[in-house]
This record gives C-alpha cells, sequence and structure tokens, in this order.
C-alpha cells in the first residue's frame, strides 16, 4: 500500500529543478525566467466582472443546480457561505507571508528533497517548461515540524498550528463539497468504492508566493496547468493573478479576489470520475509589479490505491479507462498535460 507521498518519492524532480531564485536580489529579469514575446499574460480581455467564474453559496437552496453547472461549464467557481471565517484565512495567509519574506539563504534550510513532499521549492510541473515561473512554493503532506523547525527553530509552533487548524478546516469543507458534487451527478456515496476512505487520505497544502515583478509582461507566475487530484480550494490574497482558460472565443479569463470567498477547482481526478462532464479548470497565474501576491491551496483527493471508475448514466460509454489514483500521478508526473489524452478510451 503506497500513499501519495511515496507516489512522490517514486517520482523524483531532479535537483536543479527545485530551487527558487533568490527574489529579493532579481532587480532585472534573468534570461531563464523570460518567457517567449507572444504572450498574453496581462491582457487577457476579460476581467472586472465583465465576465467571471460563478460565485456560489452555500446556503442557497439551489446550491446542488449551481455548483454542477459550475462544475460543467467552467470547471471554477467561488464560494462563499463556506463557514470558514475570516481570520482564519488572514492569519494562514500571514504565516505563509512571514515564511516567504524570510532571507533566501534561511527558506533553503527547508528546501524540499527531489523525492520528498514537504518543503520550500519551486512547483512540481517546473521541468515541464524551458523557462522557469516567478514563483516559489511550500508544500505540506504531513507534518511540516522539521522544516518548520529549520526557519524558526524557536518559533515554528505558531506557523505549523496554524497550517495543522487550517488544514481541518478545508478537509471538512472539501468532503461538504464532495456530497453536493456527487448530488448533482446523481450519485449515491455508497456507489463509490473509495467513498468511506476520503476521511483518511492524505491531502496537500501549497503555500505559493508571486514576488512583486520589475517585468510582469514577460513573465509567468504559474505554468497553464489543470491541477491532479479531485478537488483544489485556493484562497488567494486581494491581487490579480489567477486566470482560467475558457473554451471558444473568450480564453484566458481573470479570477478576481472577493474577500472572505474560496476559489474551487475541479481537478483531473473529477474530471475523470464525472466521465469527463465536469471541466477540468485549466489555469495559470500572472505575475504583478506592484503587489506580492500569495495563495493557499489545499489539494482533496481519495488514497493513492483508489481504483477510479468513471461513473455513468445509463448507456454512457466510459471516456477514459479505470486505473488507481496512483497510476494516474504516475503518467501525469511523466507526462503532464497530455496524462488524460494517454488514459482515454
Ligand atoms: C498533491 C499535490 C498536487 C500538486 C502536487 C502535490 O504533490 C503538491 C503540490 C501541488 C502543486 C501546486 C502547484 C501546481 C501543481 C500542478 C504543482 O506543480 O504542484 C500542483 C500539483 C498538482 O495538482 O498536480
Ligand atoms: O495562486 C493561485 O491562485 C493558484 C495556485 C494554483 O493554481 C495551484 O497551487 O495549483
Ligand atoms: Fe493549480
Amino acid at each position: 500500500m503506497s500513499t501519495l507521498s511515496e507516489v512522490y518519492r517514486d517520482n523524483p524532480l531532479h535537483p536543479q529543478h527545485i530551487i527558487p531564485l533568490d527574489f529579493e536580489s532579481a532587480h532585472t529579469v534573468p534570461e531563464s525566467h523570460i518567457w517567449p514575446e507572444t504572450n498574453d499574460f496581462q491582457h487577457s480581455g476579460w476581467s472586472n466582472g465583465e465576465l467571471s467564474i460563478p460565485v456560489i453559496d452555500l446556503m442557497d437552496p439551489n446550491v446542488v443546480e449551481h455548483i454542477g453547472h459550475a462544475c460543467e461549464t467552467w470547471g471554477m467557481f467561488q464560494v462563499i457561505g463556506h463557514g470558514v471565517c475570516l481570520s482564519l484565512l488572514e492569519e494562514v495567509e500571514a504565516e505563509a507571508r512571514r515564511l516567504f519574506e524570510l532571507p533566501a539563504r534561511q527558506k533553503m534550510k527547508a528546501l524540499r528533497s527531489p523525492g520528498g513532499a514537504t518543503g520550500y521549492g519551486t512547483a512540481r510541473i517546473t521541468p515541464f517548461f524551458s523557462k522557469n515561473m516567478w514563483h516559489e512554493g511550500f508544500t505540506i503532506m504531513g507534518s511540516c515540524v522539521d522544516h518548520a523547525k529549520e526557519l524558526w527553530p524557536r518559533n515554528y509552533k505558531r506557523f505549523c498550528d496554524t497550517m495543522v487548524e487550517y488544514q481541518k478546516k478545508m478537509k471538512a469543507l472539501a468532503y461538504q463539497l464532495w456530497l453536493l458534487v456527487l448530488k448533482s451527478l446523481d450519485i449515491q456515496e455508497k456507489d463509490v468504492t473509495w467513498a468511506a476512505s476520503l476521511q483518511h487520505s492524505e491531502a496537500a497544502l501549497q503555500l505559493n508566493s508571486y514576488p512583486c515583478c520589475p517585468d510582469p509582461d514577460r513573465v509567468l507566475g504559474l505554468a497553464p496547468h489543470t491541477d491532479t487530484l479531485l478537488l483544489t480550494i485556493v484562497h488567494q490574497s486581494d491581487s490579480n493573478g489567477l486566470q482560467v482558460f475558457k473554451d471558444g472565443v473568450l480564453g484566458w479569463v481573470s479570477v478576481s479576489p472577493i474577500a472572505g470567498a474560496l476559489v474551487v477547482n475541479v481537478g483531473d481526478l473529477l474530471h475523470i470520475v464525472s466521465n469527463a462532464r465536469f471541466l477540468t479548470a485549466y489555469h495559470r497565474v500572472v505575475a504583478n509589479q506592484a503587489c506580492h501576491r500569495v495563495s493557499i491551496a489545499y489539494f482533496y483527493g481519495p488514497p493513492a490505491e483508489s481504483e477510479l471508475v468513471p461513473i455513468l448514466p445509463k448507456l454512457q460509454a466510459p471516456c477514459y479507462r479505470s486505473l488507481t489514483v496512483k497510476e494516474y500521478v504516475s503518467v501525469k508526473a511523466k507526462h503532464l498535460e497530455k496524462a488524460l489524452s494517454l488514459i482515454r478510451i
């Protein structure tokens, strides 16, 4: 039986792909971080509320229909009325900032190892792109005590306690969202073989930092990607940057922050289980000259050994072959964007 972190251990990154830039001393953008000229990073036409992902109140009596519709049309929505208090959101953001504001040589003490899951470093998708991202992250899978002790030998507890408390709240919210998603697909919890094990599965918390950039038009905060697991819940600080790709004429659409709201992404596993009825959200983050943007993403999914089977309404053929979470994570670690097409029937 392997856990998700063991699956990542079996798909290690090259050490050179893990070390972020020392952003504090970067007064110009190095060649390694300049993306091709043809970018449209800052000019995604749709923002300022002209067109945006749905905002759904979890207290709304029609919440199930709204969530189903948002997952089918966007693969992403913002939730309000979720019951997670603003002070906890502020606290987790403040702790993330406290970490990222440390000097680079201090953060390097908590570097994630090539086969490791927890620690400071670049995003896992880094090796798939020829240019680096204007981004640094801190991933937590399981306990973060050992890494936090490296950062603050005498003062690590506040950070760890906040992360534990936040993950507890995210787990409960993710489960609530999962039940609403099942309802919207007209699926009974008992029909999903691994449903009960969701309670014991290993989730991940990712603290993301996008420092102010001297030339934001030429860099990317986070390259376009889809999230791997079932659902991701993101708290974003009060500055623009997150964009979602909407097929058709729209292209990249900004996901503007709303105080207290949380962004929810459909991940690849939910796309597979819904037999492609729900869209997996293809998204990216653009950089910003004026603000140091921070986000906290919680990734929720079943245990690594769970068998994923597309759940089908009558007479529908499956779009994807059945496979375990472990198998999918490992296909994605090797092929990234091509992973879904490789398991398509
Ligand atoms: C469970 C996880 C999802 C994630 C890989 C990870 O092990 C922890 C980090 C997550 C993250 C955050 C930034 C974007 C992303 C694509 C990446 O490179 O690392 C996601 C991963 C994912 O959803 O595949
Ligand atoms: O920073 C954000 O808003 C999004 C982060 C993200 O996409 C991720 O962590 O997977
Ligand atoms: Fe993401």
